[in-house]
C-alpha cells in the first residue's frame, strides 16, 4: 500500500470471508420462509449485505432487499452513544419478518435501536445478523442473533467498515491500532 496507508493487519481474507457468509446463508436459509425484507444498515454492511443475498439467492431465498441509514460513530472510534436515523426504509414492513444486516456488532446500540425501530414498525418478527462481533458486546438478550465470526478487541476496517470513510473498499476484514 501506499506510504500515507497505516498498518491494517489481515483478520479474515477473502476465501475466509466467503466461506463465512455462504455457511450463515445455509443456517438462515430455513428461517427465511414466507414474507421477508431484508435490511441494510448503510453505510458499513453494504458489502455484506450483498454478499448474504447472493448466497440466499442460490439458495432460492428472495428477501425484499431495503435499507435503513444509521450513524452513530461518524469520524470516531467509539460510539457517540446516540444512533441517528440519516434514511428511513422504504417498503412497509407490517406483518414481514425482518431480517437486519450490519457488519459488525460492538456496543449493541446500533442493532438494538434498529430492532425497536422496526417492531415499531409493525413487523411480524426480527432477525440480526452481523458479519462480526466483538468480544466484549452484549450477550443474553441484547446480543446478535447470528454472526459469523468473533472479531478481535481492536478497531476493523476493510469489507465495508470504515476509518473516518477510508477502506470500506478493501475485500478483507483488517485491524487498525
Ligand atoms: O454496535 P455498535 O457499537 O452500535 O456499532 C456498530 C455500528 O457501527 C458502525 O456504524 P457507523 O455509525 O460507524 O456508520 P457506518 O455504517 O456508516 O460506518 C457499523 O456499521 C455498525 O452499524
Ligand atoms: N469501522 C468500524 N466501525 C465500528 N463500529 C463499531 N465498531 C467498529 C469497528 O471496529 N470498526
Amino acid at each position: 500500500m501506499s506510504q500515507n496507508t497505516p498498518e491494517i493487519d489481515i483478520v479474515l481474507n477473502e476465501d475466509e470471508l466467503m466461506a463465512m457468509v455462504d455457511q450463515l446463508a445455509e443456517t438462515l436459509a430455513p428461517r427465511l420462509q414466507g414474507e421477508w425484507t431484508a435490511i441494510n444498515i448503510l453505510i458499513g454492511a453494504t458489502p455484506f449485505t450483498s454478499d448474504l443475498m447472493k448466497a440466499l439467492a442460490r439458495r432460492n431465498i428472495h428477501p425484499v432487499l431495503d435499507a435503513l441509514w444509521l450513524e452513530s460513530y461518524r469520524d470516531a472510534r467509539e460510539s457517540s452513544g446516540r444512533v441517528n436515523v440519516r434514511a428511513d426504509i422504504t417498503r412497509p414492513v407490517t406483518g414481514r419478518g425482518v431480517l437486519l444486516i450490519d457488519d459488525v456488532f460492538d456496543t449493541g446500540r446500533t442493532l438494538a435501536f434498529a430492532r425497536q425501530h422496526l417492531m415499531t414498525k409493525g413487523a411480524r418478527e426480527v432477525i440480526t445478523v452481523a458479519l462480526a462481533r466483538k468480544p466484549s458486546a452484549p450477550a443474553g438478550p441484547e446480543n446478535v442473533d447470528y454472526y459469523a465470526f468473533e472479531a478481535p478487541e481492536r478497531f476493523l476496517v476493510g469489507y465495508g467498515m470504515d476509518d473516518r470513510g477510508l477502506y470500506r473498499g478493501l475485500p478483507f476484514v483488517g485491524a487498525l491500532d
